[in-house]
């Protein structure tokens, strides 16, 4: 340990005017101090606080949730981050939650891809006019596409170095030039590579070839949220000590106490800490850690990408589009491609959210809200020239707001194998959680979830085996809270 900083704790604690600056927490009780209140971090202090722990989680915004927000201002729940369980299965971790909460899942997919989140019949394609493309060529170049993409599976074998899957796309169409395609089918085939780019927030070209396919999605397809996430942040983190606007600006470490500050200046001190900010926040070195971080943790935070998603909700006073799940825009390019997700047909209310990834996401996050609006309008005009004006609209910026920087991580082309365990991996008595830290599912919510209550545990194991007394306190994991199977995962549309 760093004499610096073993001096530094030392004074913290003696010194009596600083003393009134800290909020130690109380001496007879194992203390945890949780960073970052996504679901990530209220579920590691549930379940501290469950298992009898004194626990403070400090978050920097003015709201709980982080990338889960459910916005109430249309006057019903709209979810601006996450939306979709992946996963609708009783082996979903956050289903028993959902369950007892008794939350309703509009199911868009029954397919577990890890590619599409929507059945290729729910949705309805446009050309750059405005002419609704034949179902059938829909349906075609889908097929083509997953031809396509089996073939990358061949690059795969045959090339020793990772590279991007748009990369790979390219070889395959050069040794397969039957699956090229021409003029409008070429535009609908840019669509498919856009949703791709969708899913990992990031463009083609910068999607490992070696890893895109290799998650191991839960079953059960993918699930609408149709009350919003909100209920489940709520839930978890009943009765929980939370200070809002507080932004951790410094963590530092000693052998037996962790000290945390805040922007204004304000200490925190606990036996140990559990970081689940955003890996954005981490590569932008917004937090302090004392004693630095280890130059292989800092090599993981850099080597793995975080992406960009941004969504513009828009409310309607009426419904003037087809009863169909995804509206979507075909051009020339997957960067020029555009769709919206239908609301309405999920949840009965008329509201409609375009959703972009990757560079576009960022690009989106230039304009004003009124000109991002503005521009998703445009298209939206073209497929229906008969829309109306939004009556109100909401616009995200994922991707450079400070408390997030990104939407999720995703594996960059050569990405190192032990990358994950790096990150994951615990530095004493500091913790780490987070989507991004996720044993088999980064960038969803029940891989946050799950990586937050692993970190809880862990750290929960750490602390009384070093204060000597596990067996006064009980490990009793948020599982057996809520009743498993007690009710059924309800689904509107199966
Ligand atoms: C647009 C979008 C769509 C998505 N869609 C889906 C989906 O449909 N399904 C799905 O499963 N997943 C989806 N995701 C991903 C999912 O939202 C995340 O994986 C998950 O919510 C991350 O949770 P977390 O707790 O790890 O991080 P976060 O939710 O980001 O929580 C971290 C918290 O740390 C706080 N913080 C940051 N800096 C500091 C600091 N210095 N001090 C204190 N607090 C700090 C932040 O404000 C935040 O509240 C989506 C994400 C986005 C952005």
């Amino acid at each position: 340990m760093d004499t610096n900083v073993t001096s530094s704790l030392h004074n913290f604690l003696l010194d009596g005017n600083f003393a009134s600056h800290v909020e130690r927490q109380n001496n007879s009780q194992p203390s945890v101090i949780v960073i970052g209140g996504g679901i990530s971090g209220v579920a590691a202090a549930r379940t501290l606080y469950d298992a009898s722990f004194k626990v403070i989680l400090l978050e920097s915004r003015d709201r709980l949730g982080g990338r889960i927000h459910t916005d109430y201002s249309f006057g019903y729940p709209v979810d601006l981050g996450a939306s979709w369980l992946h996963g609708v299965c009783n082996e979903n971790p956050l289903a028993p939650l959902i369950r007892s909460l008794g939350l309703t899942l509009y199911r868009t997919s029954g397919d577990d891809s890890v590619l599409y989140d929507h059945d290729l019949e729910s949705y309805t394609l446009f050309d750059k006019d405005g002419h609704q493309i034949p179902q059938q060529l829909v349906i075609e170049v889908g097929e083509i596409f997953k031809r396509i993409l089996k073939e990358t599976e061949r690059v795969r074998d045959e090339h020793t170095q990772d590279m991007s899957i748009l990369q790979a796309i390219w070889l395959v169409l050069d040794k397969h030039p039957e699956l090229r395609q021409e003029g409008l089918a070429y535009e609908v085939l840019q669509w498919y590579i856009c949703r791709m780019e969708a899913w990992f927030a990031v463009d083609a070209d910068m999607i490992s070839l070696k890893t895109w396919d290799q998650e191991r999605v839960l079953s059960g397809g993918h699930g609408l949220m149709v009350q919003g996430y909100g209920p489940v942040i709520k839930a978890l983190a009943k009765d929980i000590d939370i200070r809002l606007n507080h932004r951790v600006a410094k963590i530092c470490t000693g052998p037996n106490k962790v000290i945390v500050t805040v922007e204004d200046g304000r200490n925190f001190i606990a036996d140990a800490a559990i970081v689940t900010v955003p890996l954005g926040v981490l590569k932008a070195n917004l937090i302090q850690f004392e004693p630095k971080l280890p130059e292989w943790k800092v090599a993981a935070i850099s080597d793995l990408g975080v992406g960009s998603e941004n969504k513009i909700a828009l409310q309607f006073d009426t419904v003037f589009w087809p009863n169909v799940e995804l509206l979507g825009v075909v051009a020339s390019s997957s960067y020029a491609c555009g769709y919206f997700l239908n609301l309405h047909k999920a949840t009965g209310h008329p509201v409609l959210v375009y959703m972009a990834a990757g560079r576009f996401a960022y690009d989106l996050e230039k304009l004003s809200d009124e000109s991002a609006t503005n521009f998703v309008m445009l298209q939206l005009k073209k497929m229906f020239p008969n829309a109306t004006e939004p009556v109100r609209y909401l616009v995200t910026r994922w991707g450079t707001d400070p408390n997030s920087l990104g939407c999720y991580c995703y594996d960059v082309v050569g990405k190192p194998e032990d990358l994950y365990e790096r990150l994951r991996a615990p530095l004493g008595n500091l913790f780490f959680g987070g989507e991004a830290v996720s044993m088999d599912h980064q960038g969803s919510v029940h891989g946050a979830y799950s990586a937050g209550i692993m970190a809880a545990e862990n750290c929960q194991r750490h602390v009384l085996e070093k204060l000597g007394n596990s067996e006064k306190l009980q490990l009793v994991p948020l599982r057996c809270e809520v009743h498993e199977n007690a009710f059924p995962l309800q689904i509107s549309r199966m």
